[in-house]
């Protein structure tokens, strides 16, 4: 089967030619097939985060190709990877991310906007998506009044909600009870069972270690180090 991300000798330098200068990522080489489960693992300030943001379009590598359904989109001017990114990508942060002072309906049809569609098949289509997330009684609520399990089931919604074929996440875990990640990796097992591929950036081993995980990489100074299936 054709990769469904393919980079190859991808470098990502910060602050280039400044005292500061950090070498985030070097020389890394990589293909994700569709449907796969991808974790990628490795000590704070490994380029856990910088990869995800490669692999997701969200920036540039200093040198080195990324490849999206064999297109070459790593020198794609930001309006078409704006398009991208909407497109194929759903996006789970740490932080979440939300507007926190907007109502949790507000916030998951944010992504849809730029369809274009009317208002009414917006709201239909994210309330459908917080119906499966069994956030359907709080779509009015506004989100900074929700707990943090909550608000993190209405983040995956919102990345959720324009139907994308990848699903990237950093760290999803990080503010969750070990309750409520399991009740995260049912959600996530039962997306990929829906074809969906996820790559997900993680310390927990409850994660990486669970049987939803097909495939590890792990990064040590920029570099991978280890890349298994498991
Ligand atoms: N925007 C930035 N500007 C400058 N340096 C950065 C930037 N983002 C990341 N870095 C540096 O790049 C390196 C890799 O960071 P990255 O966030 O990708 O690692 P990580 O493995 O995700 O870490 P963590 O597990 O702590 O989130 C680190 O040395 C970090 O300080």
């Amino acid at each position: 089967m054709s990769p469904l991300l393919t980079i190859t000798n991808l470098n990502k330098i910060y602050h280039r030619h400044q005292p500061d200068e950090v070498i985030a990522l070097r020389d890394i080489s990589l293909k994700i097939t569709a449907g796969e489960v991808v974790a990628l693992t490795g000590p704070s300030g490994s380029g856990k985060t910088t990869l995800l943001s490669l692999l997701g379009c969200m920036s540039k590598p200093t040198s080195g190709s990324i490849q999206l359904r064999g297109r070459l989109v790593s020198k794609l001017p930001e309006r078409f990877l704006a398009q991208i990114r909407r497109t194929s990508f759903g996006f789970v942060f740490q932080q979440y991310n939300l507007l926190r002072d907007v109502s949790v309906l507000e916030n998951v049809m944010l992504p849809l906007y730029p369809s274009n569609q009317s208002f009414r098949v917006m709201k239909k289509t994210a309330g459908a998506v917080l119906e499966r997330f069994e956030l359907q009684k709080m779509m009015r609520k506004k989100v900074k009044q929700l707990s943090g399990g909550e608000q993190q089931r209405v983040a995956i919604a919102r990345a959720l909600v324009a139907n994308p074929d990848i699903i990237i996440a950093d760290e999803p875990t990080a503010h969750l009870d070990s309750n409520l990640s399991e009740i995260l990796l049912g959600i996530l097992a039962n997306l990929n069972t829906e074809g969906k591929t996820i790559i997900i950036a993680t310390h927990d081993p409850a994660i990486y270690q669970s049987p939803l995980i097909q495939r590890r990489v792990s990064l040590r100074h920029g570099e991978i180090v280890e890349d298994k299936n498991q």
